[in-house]
């Protein structure tokens, strides 16, 4: 079977639209001499369906001198391989033509309206998963469209309460219990319920997803230093140890809650299939320092597959042909293989 992945390029006037010309080019560099290496993926062949404005696609691709065939999308067809230098297209049209490195809050109705298709398509099963390229929070607001990021947009779309962000960049996989929260909102968010429903999420994704048998989650306080024993914060002796303890009788391999700075070392991450951090700024920038350009942000919980960048729009570059899609390479690889393993 050769999976369906719908790739959203995010924000118009951003990267997104360069690097999914780019990914598509990879296979043209490479494809014609190794098949499974047609869409330059590490995982083998997929159909890769953008959901975008054709034109911003052509153009993008006239501007960085590369070839770009678009295929229609057909979902009545069975899905055949996106061939080299090639994306099949489900076509949705911007309000105004796009600039490079300038957002127009006119397009923010776009953005959503390809990241909604997408999903209601991943849950109608026209696609096996979602790879989305980055979106601009921002100019969605501004745009009066309530936004916090696609995260909690397709929680919304599939009805789900509870789902949980993770970035991976190798061995190294990190998890938040809280995800585009502002600081002064983080410790009142975390509850012994969210820790419960976050981790026994995790704990899932990692057996069933990532095929890890037992896992063990290592998992970080919220204070310096843990609280230091409650002189610096009570969060872990009131509600974070006693989550863990309720987790721990039910079978589930945690260790913590650990000082932050303490559980991103490498003695204590070589002990962990995971750790969980309590808020955003706790975990990414860490994982970012490791993996950042070839790291791939997963949600799980969902009802379908979604993987992402590690990136945002970058419209400092967008329009230089310096983006690099070695994340967005790795998303879709990722989105692949576990498109496959679901499969099975
Ligand atoms: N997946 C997503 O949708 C996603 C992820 C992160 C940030 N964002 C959003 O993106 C916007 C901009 O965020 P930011 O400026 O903090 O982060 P950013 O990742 O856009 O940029 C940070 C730096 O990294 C560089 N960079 C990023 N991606 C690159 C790539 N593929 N190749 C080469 N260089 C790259 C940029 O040029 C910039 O110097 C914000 O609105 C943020 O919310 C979206
Ligand atoms: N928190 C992510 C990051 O920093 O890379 C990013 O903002 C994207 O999140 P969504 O996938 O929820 O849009």
């Amino acid at each position: 079977m050769i999976p369906r992945i719908a790739l959203t390029p995010g924000e118009p006037g951003g990267i997104g639209p360069e690097l999914a010309v780019k990914l598509a080019s990879l296979g043209h560099e490479r494809g014609n001499n190794n098949h499974a290496a047609g869409n330059g993926l590490a995982h083998g062949p997929a159909q890769v369906v953008a959901i975008a404005d054709p034109e911003l696609l052509r153009t993008t691709a006239a501007q960085l001198g590369l070839p770009l065939r678009l295929i229609p999308f057909d979902p009545a067809q069975p899905p055949g391989e996106t061939p080299p230098a090639s994306l099949h297209v489900h076509p949705i049209s911007l309000a105004q033509p796009a600039v490079a490195g300038r957002l127009n809050p006119a397009n923010a109705g776009y953005v959503l309206e390809t990241l909604r298709f997408a999903a209601q398509g991943c849950l109608n099963r026209t696609f096996d998963a979602l790879v989305t390229g980055p979106v601009h929070k921002g100019i969605i607001n501004d745009a009066g469209f309530p936004f916090s990021g696609h995260t909690e947009l397709f929680a919304e779309i599939a009805g789900i309460e509870r789902v949980v962000m993770m970035l991976a960049a190798g061995e190294l996989r990190v998890a938040l219990a809280t995800t585009h929260l502002p600081l002064k909102e983080v410790s009142d968010a975390i509850t012994a319920e969210l820790l419960e429903q976050v981790i026994t999420i995790l704990h899932r994704s990692l057996r069933d997803q990532f095929r890890i048998p037992n896992p063990r989650i290592g998992v970080c306080g919220l204070n310096p230093h843990a609280g230091e024993g409650g002189h610096l914060g009570r969060e872990e002796i009131e509600v974070i140890e006693p989550a863990l303890d309720k987790l721990r009788a039910l079978g589930l391999r945690l260790l913590g809650p650990l000082p932050a700075d303490t559980l991103f070392t490498p003695p204590q991450l070589a002990r962990c299939d995971a750790v969980l951090a309590m808020y955003h700024d706790q975990g990414l920038p860490v994982l970012k320092f490791k993996g950042f350009g070839h790291a791939v942000n997963i949600t799980l919980g969902l009802p379908f597959i979604r993987t992402s960048v590690d990136h945002g729009t970058a419209l400092n570059i967008a329009g230089h042909n310096e983006a690099d899609c070695g994340s967005l390479r790795a998303a879709l690889a990722q989105a692949v293989q576990m498109a496959k393993l679901r499969n099975l």
